[in-house]
């Protein structure tokens, strides 16, 4: 599994470069020496951003138009070359390797998935899946073979010989995901991999996401613009603005204890009862046996317990909801007006929780204002609360992929632009828009 971390990380288009990157690491921060530089035609698209994504761990990069999210993804699979900062890929710095030695790595090592499907649309969906395989020169049966593996992953057995315009616009985003699977890469770089897709089926394929990186377990980041999207798949969400990272932590931390004012307007919309866990409202207490009396019809919750689940157990008791550990260890306890004062969006306290505290959470940002990443989730929480996340059914999914493929003349979606796309790819796992950046960057 890989380990990512970006050290540093600077990303400037225009004059000067060099010295705009000198000038920004010693502005505040405020943002005035990005304006001042932008007024001298300069763009400063990615300012001192570092973070860690930790073997298994879905990293989700979030930020309106602009804010420098795609710059950044770039430079972590090494199209971009930053102006300045290191980017580490298992400990290796992709940006002290050769451009041989870094197509390697990207073909082998980095998969992508962009916003549009980039399929070709005169290669079956079998093909297709298999094109990035093709590229790193694997034979022909084994290539077949493994893209059979990964479109059956993908809900998409039974589609191998079709072509890609027999599919729904879902469908082609599998197909797309699956071409990245199958190359057996760690890190899966995702760049708006969903925003094209109606909203249903959108939802459809982060549940899809969430099932299959409990299996797969790869090294994922993941942009997005949508902050709902975020706190789904995220085991930690790093929220850009005007280039930089303005917080870092837990759906949970960014829910409860927005960075500022900016973070916080992007989560009124949020539904609070999926994204806070029994760990974050608890408090200390006990339960007096008199309190309990038969037939109350209580019984624990798990930490990673999400609000909503936790409603349906708290209206069937008459006392607070005890919280346990899987050895039945009592961590605390959820009165019933704390957890309507939490849901009702009162100024009530939230906390990490203890299992987030007891698997050591870190803040491993040291640029990163203090108040975003003393509350770095550890993986144990994070690894229960996709757990959580992940159960969602995806039978209608399913459902809507397993019809045989003579059902899919309804799917309309056009390929053809993604394909005028794909057909500027280099190295077969980095089509869409990303491949353009190599020649303008070089
Ligand atoms: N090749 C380039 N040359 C000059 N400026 C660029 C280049 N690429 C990006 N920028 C600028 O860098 C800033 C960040 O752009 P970037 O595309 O990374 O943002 P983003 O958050 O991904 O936006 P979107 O969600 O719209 O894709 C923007 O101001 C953009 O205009």
């Amino acid at each position: 599994m890989s380990r990512l971390q970006a050290d540093h990380l600077y990303k400037v288009f225009g004059r000067r470069p060099d010295e705009a990157v000198r000038e920004l690491a010693a502005g505040d921060g405020t943002g005035a020496d990005r304006d001042a530089l932008r007024a001298d035609g300069t763009t400063a698209a990615v300012i001192d951003a570092s973070f860690v994504v930790e073997p298994g761990q879905i990293f989700v990069v979030m930020g309106l138009s602009g804010s420098g999210k795609s710059t950044l993804l770039r430079m972590l699979n090494g199209l971009l070359t930053p102006t300045a900062g290191r980017v580490l890929h298992d400990g290796r710095d992709l940006t002290a390797l050769s451009p041989r030695e870094l197509r390697e790595v990207r073909s082998r090592k980095i998969s992508m998935v962009f916003q549009h499907f980039a399929l070709f649309p005169h290669r079956s969906v079998l093909e297709n899946a298999a094109y990035g395989l093709e590229v790193q020169g694997v034979p022909r049966a084994e290539r077949r073979r493994r893209a059979a593996e990964a479109l059956e992953l993908c809900g998409l057995a039974g589609w191998e010989e079709s072509w890609p315009d027999e599919l729904s616009g879902g469908m082609q985003q599998r197909v797309g995901l699956a071409r990245a699977l199958a190359t057996d890469a760690d890190l899966l770089l995702m760049d708006e991999s969903f925003s094209a897709l109606d909203p249903l089926i959108r939802r459809d394929m982060q549940d899809q996401l969430l099932v299959l990186q409990r299996k797969l377990k790869k090294t994922i980041v993941f942009i997005t613009h949508d902050l709902n999207e975020a706190m789904r798949l995220g085991d930690r969400i790093a929220v850009m603005r005007d280039g930089r990272i303005v917080q870092l932590g837990t759906a949970e931390d960014i829910l409860v204890r927005p960075a500022d004012d900016y973070v916080a307007s992007f989560t009124q919309d949020v539904d609070r009862t999926r994204v806070l866990t029994a760990a974050a409202v608890m408090t200390d207490g006990s339960v007096a046996p008199e309190d309990c009396p038969p037939g109350c019809g209580c019984r624990p919750v798990a930490p990673e317990t999400p609000l909503a689940e936790l409603c349906t157990v708290s209206a069937r008791s008459l006392h607070p909801v005890p919280v346990e550990n899987a050895d039945g260890e009592r961590l605390g306890v959820v009165a019933q007006d704390r957890l309507l004062g939490v849901m009702g969006g009162l100024d009530v306290d939230v906390r990490p929780g203890p299992v987030a505290e007891a698997a050591g959470g870190r803040a491993d940002d040291p640029h990163i204002p203090a108040q975003a990443t003393a509350r770095a989730a550890a993986p144990t929480a994070q690894a229960g609360r996709a757990t959580a996340r992940a159960t969602a059914p995806t039978a209608q999914a399913t459902a809507r992929v397993t019809a045989p493929p003579a059902q899919a003349a309804r799917a309309t979606a056009p390929t053809a632009n993604a394909t005028a796309r794909a057909e500027g790819d280099t190295d077969g796992t980095h089509t869409g828009p990303g491949a353009k950046e190599v020649t303008t960057d070089a």
